[in-house]
């Protein structure tokens, strides 16, 4: 399971968390400027903003998770396993494969409203990147400061939503997960009110009582849920450091800890990493499971003109900070 979230103090932040049972082999990308993405179908961009994202790179060509552009807008694809439905091309639409959405996208807006009117004339490809790497299912959040959509290819066409919580799980599809949250309206960050009746003298023994039926698995309807909770209420300081200390937190709050999320034979599902990506600055931070000490790379610190990919392994493992 995967989740995304969008969050604004100063700066406007966006990220995911990445679970998965292995990587790829995960690395954050530049794609400065005058990259060439040779699109299946679309010809190929010689010029186009510069973007920095989580990808794994296949035969020089970065097939990013998650991203944002030097404009300041962000997309991430998670898994939308058996509600994505990707078509055949067809003529009169502009037709992208799905492993080159976000590059189509991030590389010629540069803002939510210019990729919804891209979106209008798009047709999303069932095309492979190749026979080793098959079409993944997916869906994807795209959000700049002013505000975030969904975007889903199912069955019946694309589906456009506002996305008015600026989060993202997988399934169920989005307008579910939005109706889901009215089961919800009852959670407060505040201390309850005794309303239970009966004139029952009930007591608050706990701080945090106002949370309680907030659902507290993995499922991703949970995380949602959760996720919402968390980012709405969420509070801090708007320096670089708060924002991106709450970020993580925020985030946190939809962590997969293995062992907790058995997918068979042995194998665990587990966040493999955790982004934060500070749109305004163009700066990439992220985590991994092994390594909690948060690592950045700066796109603006690379030759943003330049050709050649800029690629940066993950730094794994802990780096224990030691007092004595
Ligand atoms: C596995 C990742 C999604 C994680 C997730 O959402 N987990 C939820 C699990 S569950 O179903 O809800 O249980 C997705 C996100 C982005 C995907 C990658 C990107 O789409 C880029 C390429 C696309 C190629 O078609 C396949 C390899 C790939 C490199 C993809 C591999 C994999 O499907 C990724 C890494």
């Amino acid at each position: 399971m995967c989740t995304a979230a969008t969050y604004k103090t100063k700066d406007f932040y966006f990220g995911r968390t990445l679970d998965y049972e292995f990587s790829y082999g995960d690395e954050v990308v530049v794609a400065p400027r005058r990259f060439p993405f040779h699109f299946r179908y679309m010809g190929m961009t010689e010029s186009h903003y510069a973007i920095i994202g989580m990808a794994y790179v296949a035969g020089g060509c970065p097939l990013f998770y998650d991203a944002i552009n030097e404009k300041g807008l962000g997309m991430a694809g998670l898994n939308f396993v058996g509600n994505a439905d990707y078509k055949e091309p067809v003529s009169g639409k502009d037709n992208v494969a799905q492993f080159e959405f976000i590059p189509w996208i991030l590389s010629q807006c540069a803002s939510v409203q210019e990729a919804r009117a891209l979106i209008e004339r798009l047709n999303i490809t069932n095309t492979p990147f190749s026979a080793e790497l098959p079409v993944a299912e997916l869906h994807w959040i795209i959000a700049d400061r002013d505000g975030a959509i969904t975007v889903e290819s199912m069955k019946d066409g694309i589906r456009i939503y506002d996305n008015p919580v600026g989060v993202m799980t997988n399934n169920p599809p989005f307008e579910k997960q939005m109706f889901n949250l009215n089961n919800y309206r009852h959670v407060s960050s505040k201390t309850p009110q005794n309303t239970f009746g009966g004139g029952l003298p009930l007591d608050t023994y706990s701080r945090g009582m106002g949370g309680m039926g907030l659902p507290g698995d993995l499922s991703s309807q949970s995380r949602f849920v959760r996720v919402a909770f968390t980012k709405m209420n969420s509070v801090s300081g708007e320096s670089e450091a708060e924002s991106v200390s709450q970020f993580f937190h925020i985030l946190g709050s939809v962590d997969q800890q293995r062992g907790c999320c058995d997918v068979g034979e042995k194998e665990y599902e587990i966040t493999l990493y955790t982004s934060c990506c500070n749109t305004d600055k163009g700066i990439y931070y992220y985590t991994t499971y092994e390594n909690h000490q948060i690592t950045a790379v700066d796109m603006h610190r690379e030759d943003l003109d330049g050709r050649e990919l800029v690629r940066y392994p993950l730094v794994l493992g802990e780096q224990i900070n030691w007092q004595n």
